[in-house]
């Protein structure tokens, strides 16, 4: 241990910081690397500042930070309390502030002590590859500085130089493209959004469930075919999105809707033929070719993707750095198109690029270049109500989709009260329901929570039990009749369990993913549907929680272990593709846990036809509204709402993610 080292371990903030994180307030590893960058030397050409104690605590909030989501910290926090973005209470804050001694008074003199610090490299001054960055008001670790600086260098191109577009022709296409006969009140957004994405090389498609964003990109694809012309053949498509069940759902509905729009474009343009010449769509992992091990890909700029038009489904998932590699690996002339709900809970990893990108869709905030561009090449007008003459570059490639065609009634009704963040009008909706949509419990039981995964609820499916039931039923003939009548067999099975799904927004204690999984275990097999022999059983659904490329298996992969029909006696899980099954051995799957229950984060990208979303008994920082939302809005026909108090709905609703990154403001520049 060198000296600097030593003067550091020991003190009443070294301490303090072990007491917390024996108390599980703080990972270990923030602890360790805060030490670490105290002490470090680093060749600078400003002076030390011999700022210890500061500079640790800065650290160890950084590191802490990122752990949570956010990509660096804001001085002001740093300066005020941060004990909120912690999920600590005051008093914890308070307690590891006084062991730090005296610290900078504001936002102002933290950077002047940060500035003075060697292991720090405040953006414009000679760089030494510091861990840390100072940009503005904002401490960065240097990775996550990287990324966002590249992130925000490569929107503001794309964005920022505008195409040129034959307006009359994109105005003929549109019209048959959207023929719809009347529409009632306001623009068609749909269409707007086709326009504005065809004059630039980025396109952001935002709007929540069954809003059309897919409907919207699979009539744009047609529109690029046909103002391609002779060349549209040659157009190279890539489809992807980050998980792979995203990625089957999205070519699925592509496919589907391209179909039906070769009929409505007949003889004029080769829709079909263009359509069957795209390939499969990708995870974003295996697009850009993901190499087990590293944090590289295969593509980057030095060996680009070979694409024309890239889509990308679901890019709420998508976190800083990958939507950085991304960026990198697509050649500059490329589109890029990105589809999802920006209300939707943002990556598990740091970053909430979606969510950043789509901070004016609500408002538009359109040019008057824009309207009128817009009117030739669509004829819809905006309405003044969206135009804002000091809208950025951004603004003007990005569209919200504000009318959900799928997601009406009780469940769609909820979920605009919540993403409002109207607790009274959730709480009347979940009470006033007749139809059977909604239940909610409201002063749940365990128990109950129990007998509903199993069992169900009347008119609303019978929860776990119809796929074991299934299973058990056609397990015999499909071991003995052959590898296509074990496939089918599987596919059913595999289509019965996607029916109903129990959401955790927490992963420990009794009503967090670890003890609802082990508790329906139990009931399952007391009710004779599963019969336990160690971790594997036939029935285990699984969810892969590390991307396996030897495997073929990635992240959030859900599957079902079945009788492998080659080798009786063993079990292979099988996930589905598509309409397709593919399997790969039970015990070849290192990374995997148990799928009765799983946390909301794990659940974007998927759909059931019953939800039920259980909340735990006390809040913390994840129970947040965009939670909420993101739990109601994977219900496709049934959503229940399971709450050990009923208070804790309004509490939810009441908290707001936030995630500290300075995409915007880089954007902006
Ligand atoms: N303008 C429209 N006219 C008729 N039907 C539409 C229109 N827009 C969307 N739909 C239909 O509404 C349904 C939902 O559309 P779509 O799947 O494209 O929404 P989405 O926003 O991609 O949904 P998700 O969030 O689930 O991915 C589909 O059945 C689609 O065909």
């Amino acid at each position: 241990m060198n000296e600097s080292r030593e003067s550091v371990i020991g003190t009443p903030l070294d301490a303090q910081i072990e007491a917390l994180t024996e108390a599980g307030k703080l990972r270990r590893l923030s602890g360790a690397f805060a030490r670490f960058v105290a002490t470090l030397g680093m060749p600078s050409n400003r002076p030390t500042g011999g700022a210890e104690a500061p500079l640790m605590l800065a650290c160890l909030l950084l590191s802490e930070l990122e752990g949570r989501g956010h990509s660096c910290l804001m001085l002001n926090d740093l300066a005020q309390d941060p004990s909120a973005l912690l999920g600590w209470t005051p008093e914890e804050w308070n307690a590891l502030r006084d062991a730090a001694g005296t610290l900078p008074r504001n936002a102002m003199a933290w950077r002047a002590m940060l500035y003075s610090c060697e292991q720090v490299w405040p953006v414009g001054d000679l760089d030494f590859k510091q861990p840390l960055v100072l940009d503005g008001e904002r401490l960065y670790l240097r990775r996550y500085w990287s990324d966002e600086t590249a992130v925000a260098g490569a929107v503001r191109s794309r964005a920022g130089q505008p195409l040129p577009v034959d307006t009359a022709e994109a105005r003929h296409w549109l019209d048959i493209l959207f023929d719809h006969a009347t529409r009632e009140g306001g623009p068609d957004w749909q269409k707007i959004a086709c326009a504005t994405a065809l004059r630039g090389n980025l396109a952001v498609i935002t709007g929540g469930p069954g809003t059309g964003k897919t409907y919207t990109v699979a009539r744009l694809l047609a529109l690029l075919f046909a103002m391609a012309g002779a060349q549209a053949g040659g157009l190279r498509i890539a489809l992807a999105a980050p998980t792979g069940k995203a990625a089957a759902r999205l070519k699925q509905s592509i496919d589907h809707a391209l179909d039906t729009l070769a009929g409505k474009v007949g003889a004029a343009l080769p829709l079909r033929e263009l359509a069957g010449r795209m390939g499969a769509a990708r995870t974003l992992h295996s697009l850009l070719g993901a190499r087990p091990d590293t944090r590289s890909f295969q593509h980057h700029a030095g060996n680009p993707l070979d694409v024309d038009v890239l889509i990308v489904d679901e890019a709420s998932m998508v976190h800083l750095e990958m939507m950085a590699a991304l960026l990198a690996a697509l050649p500059p002339h490329a589109r890029l198109i990105l589809l999802g709900d920006k209300d939707q809970l943002a990556s598990v990893e740091a970053g909430a690029v979606l969510g950043d990108l789509c901070h004016d869709a609500e408002a538009g905030r359109y040019s008057a270049a824009t309207l009128d561009y817009v009117a030739a090449a669509s004829g819809q007008q905006i309405p003044a109500a969206f135009l804002d003459a000091a809208g950025g570059a951004l603004a003007q490639q990005t569209v919200m989709l504000r009318q959900s065609r799928r997601f009406g009634g009780p469940i769609g009704a909820l979920a605009t009260a919540v993403n409002q963040g109207d607790a009274e009008a959730a709480r009347s909706v979940l009470r006033g329901d007749s139809g059977g949509q909604l239940l909610w419990m409201e002063a749940a039981q365990l128990p109950e929570v129990l007998k509903l995964a199993v069992q169900g609820r009347e008119g609303a499916g019978s929860g776990y039990q119809q796929y074991l039931r299934l299973l058990q039923a056609g397990q015999t003939a499909a071991m003995e009749g052959g590898p296509d009548v074990h496939e089918a067999w599987a596919r059913d099975v595999l289509k019965s369990f996607e029916a109903f799904r129990l959401l955790c927004a927490v992963r420990e204690g009794e009503w967090g993913v670890t003890g609802l999984n082990e508790a329906i275990e139990q009931r399952l097999e007391a009710a004779g549907l599963i019969r336990r022999r160690g971790e594997w059983y036939v029935g285990r659904p699984v969810m892969v929680t590390r991307n396996d490329y030897g495997a073929g298996v990635f992240n959030g992969d859900i599957g079902l272990a079945l009788p492998d029909p080659l080798r009786p006696g063993s079990l292979r899980v099988y996930f589905s593709e598509g309409e397709a099954v593919r399997s790969v051995l039970a015990t070849r799957l290192r990374n995997v846990e148990t799928a009765f229950a799983m946390t909301v984060h794990k659940s974007q990208g998927s759909e059931f036809r019953h939800t039920v979303l259980v909340l735990p008994r006390e809040g913390g920082s994840v129970l947040a509204r965009e939670l909420i939302y993101t739990g109601i809005t994977r219900a496709r026909e049934y959503f229940t709402l399971a709450t050990p108090s009923a208070h804790i709905l309004a509490e939810a609703i009441a908290e707001r993610t936030h995630r500290a990154s300075g995409l915007r403001a880089q954007i902006a520049g």
